[in-house]
């Protein structure tokens, strides 16, 4: 767990950072080359994927006469930052050189000291910038300590790129709580199942890959007692060598099958929330087979996104049925929703459909999601996009 402190925008800190700044059209920032380099800072910090929470994924390379001299990305939390990586990679070569960074310097003693004062050390001669880093010990603090020490800095080249891969980082130092991704699965006319709960499998292989790579960005996987119940999942991220999401149980009664795929803990570890003094005889079950079982009274969405983000994670999967879903929405735990759509037809009026009421009575209430953006994966149809209030 981290404690920090509130945040001050970073926009008001550095102008023209174009954080949380939408009043203006942006210019395009630096050339085509700063902008490949930008990218392959992004690409390098995605080696790390899912694993540097509570920190960001970060990645830096440093170029000279045209040359990349040295390359880093940050691993986790407690290792060197991106930027000591690729300064050891270059040695001599970072005199004088320019480093690309996704996301701004930090400028404070953490787990590690500031890179600042390394880029001054080695006497880089140009930094560019992805995204300012939000986190109120840094909050511009790196770039201006780096033009203090007459280094030339620019920020935000390919500043949407650097804040999305670090959205999850960035919502939880902004608002205290992991960013919420809901996902579902449901068919043409809005099923998640059929009438009798069956739904393997309502999306194609190619949709169900694109899950997995999607848990393997998550801190944690969230699902209720029903998901287990009738799905009996996995929830890894079935890929050699990637990051598995801790796995979350939400039951109040933990009236659940002893023989659940989930409790098998060799591959993913799983955490069970309930409610005080329910089942002792099943929380001392799972308790054996190496379950953490946490009672949380009573048992909400949010209570449970407080407490993940106390264990320092950023980002979590809600992979639920309609009812936690819709409770999970109206309190505030979900900023992005990744719904798949398969050209199914499979009707019944009770068949379950994946977010339950939300008490709206009239269409121009609709959450309208932002930023949409729409695939065709395999055969089926991804639609992304942010809930209203949320803000990159
Ligand atoms: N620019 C940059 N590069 C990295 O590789 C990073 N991990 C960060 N992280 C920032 O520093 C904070 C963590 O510091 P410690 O690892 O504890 O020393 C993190 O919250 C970010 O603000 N920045
Ligand atoms: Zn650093």
């Amino acid at each position: 767990m981290d404690n920090l402190p509130m945040i001050a925008q970073p926009d008001a800190l550095i102008a023209g950072s174009g954080f949380h700044d939408d009043s203006h059209p942006k210019q395009t920032l630096g050339s085509d080359f700063d902008h490949a380099m930008m990218r392959r800072c992004i690409e390098l910090a995605r080696r790390a994927l899912g694993r540097t929470s509570p920190n960001p994924m970060v990645g830096a390379v440093i170029v000279k006469d045209g040359e990349i001299v040295g390359e880093g990305f940050h691993p986790r939390a407690g290792e060197p930052h991106a930027e000591v990586f690729a300064l050891k990679a270059a040695g001599e070569n970072a005199g004088g050189a320019t480093i690309y960074v996704s996301l701004e310097p930090c400028n404070h003693y953490g787990r590690t000291p500031p890179c600042s004062e390394g880029l001054v050390a080695a006497g880089v001669a140009k930094v560019v910038v992805g995204t300012v880093d939000p986190n109120p010990l840094v909050a511009g603090g790196g770039i201006a300590r780096l033009r203090a020490a007459g280094i030339e800095v620019l920020v935000g080249v390919e500043e949407q790129a650097c804040k999305k891969l670090n959205e999850g980082f960035i919502h939880r130092i902004l608002h205290h709580r992991p960013f919420g991704i809901l996902k579902y699965a449901m068919t043409l006319d809005g099923k998640i199942a059929t009438t009798t709960g069956h739904s393997a499998w309502v999306t194609n292989k190619d949709a169900r890959s694109e899950v997995h790579q999607l848990r393997a960005g998550c801190d944690a996987v969230i699902v209720g007692g029903n998901t287990i119940r009738q799905d009996n999942p996995y929830l890894t991220s079935h890929r050699e060598g990637a990051h598995n999401p801790l796995r979350v149980v939400m039951s109040r009664s933990l009236d659940l099958p002893q023989n659940a795929r989930i409790w098998e803990t060799a591959e993913a570890p799983t955490l069970v929330f309930t409610e005080k003094g329910a089942n002792p005889d099943f929380q001392e079950l799972l308790r054996n087979l190496g379950v953490e079982v946490v009672e949380l009274t009573p048992l909400t969405p949010d209570k449970v996104m407080a407490y993940l983000y106390e264990r320092g994670f950023c980002s979590v999967l809600w992979e639920c049925g309609g009812l936690l879903a819709a409770n999970a929405i109206a309190q505030g735990a979900v900023q992005k929703v990744f719904a798949f759509i398969a050209p199914k037809i499979v009707g019944g009026a009770h068949a379950p459909t994946p977010v339950g009421d939300l008490g709206l009575t009239s269409m121009s209430e609709a959450l309208s999601l932002e930023r949409v953006e729409i695939r065709v994966v395999g055969s089926d149809c991804l639609v992304e996009g942010y809930l209203p209030s949320h803000q990159l």
